[in-house]
């Protein structure tokens, strides 16, 4: 948290120093309220003696214009100061959040990530609206208290005791509007994600026709989180409450002292510099008091980024650059776990993948391969054994250095709003040349060719105007254009007809790239060198198509029999055909 507060106020520290500086000074010409209004009552008072009268007033008038002058200069510095605070503090949390390890993404909503990050903006606007005032109340109350106890003592001393009273009172209040407001936030999180969700969901929720269950279930969280909300706002009402009734009471506390300890003792001119001067250190408390509440509001909304500042990021500067990759990857007797009182997904998983060797993974569904790929990319962290990369330990290297080597199409990939051309170069940049080139080996280019703006044709977000195995192949396009020398593929040509799966899988070999494929077809993985076979986390059989179908008793022979039965005759037939009713592929 320190150090997000520094990136925000980098550059920072002579708009803090004249903030504080106006503040004072704002604060020590407001003096001249009470000071002139006792000069002037006490003259009136004496009759007559109204000598100097004129050039008090104007120096009251040139006080008020000075400090309204003071006033303006310190706002000017508090905006550049928020700006700063913004952008700083946000630049600095999102570049925080893309160091992220991927597991921190997957065990949170991203309703709950976007919550907090909108923390930063909430307590910034709190904070730059509410901090003129708290910093010129705090420096009124510090100036009028000082001038109360030098002009009357024992008045400064009730003075301080009124400000005593007050600070334990906000204290009190500001302790129990933290606690409530942090555990009310994860009701809000809850619900913030719950309409991600939904709005996410929607046409799968009108397919279902669960509109009505949907804003059931919608409301029911709504509700609780406004619950939750409705105790801050209690007690909040109730720091308000006595803010409210504060003034009154220090007016009596005034008039009290003034006509029980110090009866007799104030001349006329003193009692009204005392008045002024306790009526503006009430004032500046209730501001300090009303303001403060929107500011402790806010104050647990910074607690929500420590997860996000605490979590360690993936790069460290201690990491090894692995170098151009020859292509060797291994798991060496690895076993790991989504947590860790959970039986393991995987277990002592050997496995030895040559440069340029096609290797596939097969096994019924929820046995772990996805989970095998996760690791190999250091999604995730195994609790037992090593993945290596060209025989160095991924624990060691440079996480996106490895990755950048590697072309990858995820399970769940998405393409994201914008051409077809920028879908294929992702985060790269490449020659039109080379992204025609990789269109061409994902089998896309004919399909590009047709099209009226060809490479140029924009998409949305999620690729929803290209059909599901277009979709697939520019995928297949994005991890092909920087011709990596390791390819993982999860089930990536599942949508592709037997034709244009042949065309990847020419294409993937002419790169002689090391490569994993996860796939059911057993047309997909009839090519590899070795087929792994996954079974409830464990590998139970591992050698070529051939040599699988070989031995009967094997899983291999089981799922493949079973899908060979239903595959179709027509070479390009869309292999749907092999998928079951519930939509799981054949070998599943
Ligand atoms: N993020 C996660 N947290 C906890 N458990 C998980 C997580 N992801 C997967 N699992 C569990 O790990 C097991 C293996 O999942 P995995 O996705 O690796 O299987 P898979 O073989 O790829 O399945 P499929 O063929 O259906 O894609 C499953 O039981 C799944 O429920």
């Amino acid at each position: 948290m320190r150090h997000l507060v520094r990136a925000g106020l980098v550059g920072a520290s002579r708009d803090v120093r004249g903030l504080l500086v106006a503040a004072a000074c704002v604060a020590l010409l407001g003096l001249g309220v009470p000071l002139a209004t006792g000069e002037v009552l006490g003259q009136l008072a004496r009759q007559g003696e109204v000598n100097g009268l004129f050039g008090f007033l104007a120096l009251m008038l040139s006080a008020a214009v000075v400090a309204g002058l003071v006033g303006v200069v310190q706002n000017l510095r508090l905006l550049r100061l928020d700006g700063r605070l913004q952008s700083g503090a946000q630049l600095a949390i999102w570049d925080r959040l893309m160091r992220l390890p991927a597991r921190f993404f997957t065990s949170r909503s991203s309703g709950e990530i976007a919550n907090s990050m909108l923390g930063i903006s909430f307590v910034g606007e709190a904070l730059s609206a509410l901090l003129p005032q708290l910093v010129s109340a705090g420096a009124t109350v510090a100036v009028t208290l000082g001038m109360l106890l030098v002009v009357e003592p024992v008045l400064g001393l009730w003075g301080a005791g009124i400000v005593a009273v007050t600070l334990l009172t906000f204290g009190a209040f500001a302790v129990l509007i933290v606690r409530q407001q942090r555990s009310a936030l994860p009701a809000e999180h809850r619900a913030a994600a719950m309409t991600n969700q939904l709005l996410g969901g929607i046409v799968k929720i009108k397919l279902a026709s669960a509109e009505a269950r949907a804003h059931a279930r919608w409301s029911e969280v709504a509700a609780a989180a406004r619950a939750t909300l409705q105790r801050v706002r209690q007690s909040q009402a109730g720091l308000v409450a006595f803010a409210t009734v504060l003034p009154i009471a220090g007016q009596l506390v005034l008039f009290a002292v003034l006509m029980g300890p110090l009866a007799g003792r104030v001349p006329p001119g003193d009692f009204f510099v005392l008045n002024v001067g306790f009526a503006m250190l009430l004032g500046a408390l209730l501001v300090l008091t009303s303001a403060g509440v929107e500011v402790i509001a806010a104050v647990p909304r910074l607690g929500s980024l420590r997860e996000i500042l605490r979590a360690d990021p993936e790069a460290r500067p201690d990491l090894v650059d692995p170098g151009e990759l020859r292509g060797e990857v291994a798991l060496h007797r690895v076993t790991f776990a989504y947590q860790p009182d959970e039986p393991p997904v995987l277990v002592d998983i050997d496995l030895h993948v040559r440069p340029g060797e096609f290797v596939a993974v097969v096994g019924p569904s929820g046995c772990g391969k996805s989970t095998l790929l996760r690791l190999l990319l250091g999604f995730e962290r195994q609790q037992q054994g090593a993945v290596l990369y060209d025989g160095q330990d991924l624990c060691e290297l440079d996480v996106h250095a490895v990755r950048r080597q590697c072309g990858v199409v995820l399970q769940d990939g998405q393409l994201f709003a914008g051409s077809v051309r920028d879908n294929i170069c992702g985060a790269g940049s490449y020659p039109l040349d080379q992204v025609w080139e990789a269109a061409r080996m994902a089998g896309l280019a004919d399909d590009l060719e047709a099209l009226p703006m060809g490479m140029s044709t924009m998409v949305p977000f999620g690729g929803g105007t290209l059909s599901v195995g277009q979709r697939q192949r520019v995928l297949i396009a994005r991890a092909l254009a920087p011709r990596p020398r390791i390819i993982f593929l999860d089930e990536a040509t599942s949508a592709l007809d037997n034709r244009t799966q042949e065309v990847v899988t020419r294409s993937t070999a002419a790169l002689a790239a090391t490569r994993v494929v996860i796939a059911h077809r057993v047309s997909t993985v009839r090519a590899a060198d070795t087929i792994v076979v996954l079974d409830e986390g464990r590998i139970v059989q591992r050698g070529s198509y051939d040599e699988l179908m070989e031995q009967p008793d094997g899983l291999f022979h089981r799922l493949a029999r079973r899908q060979l039965l239903t595959e179709p005759r027509r070479p390009d037939a869309v292999v749907e055909q092999s998928r079951q009713p519930d939509g799981q592929p054949a070998t599943s």
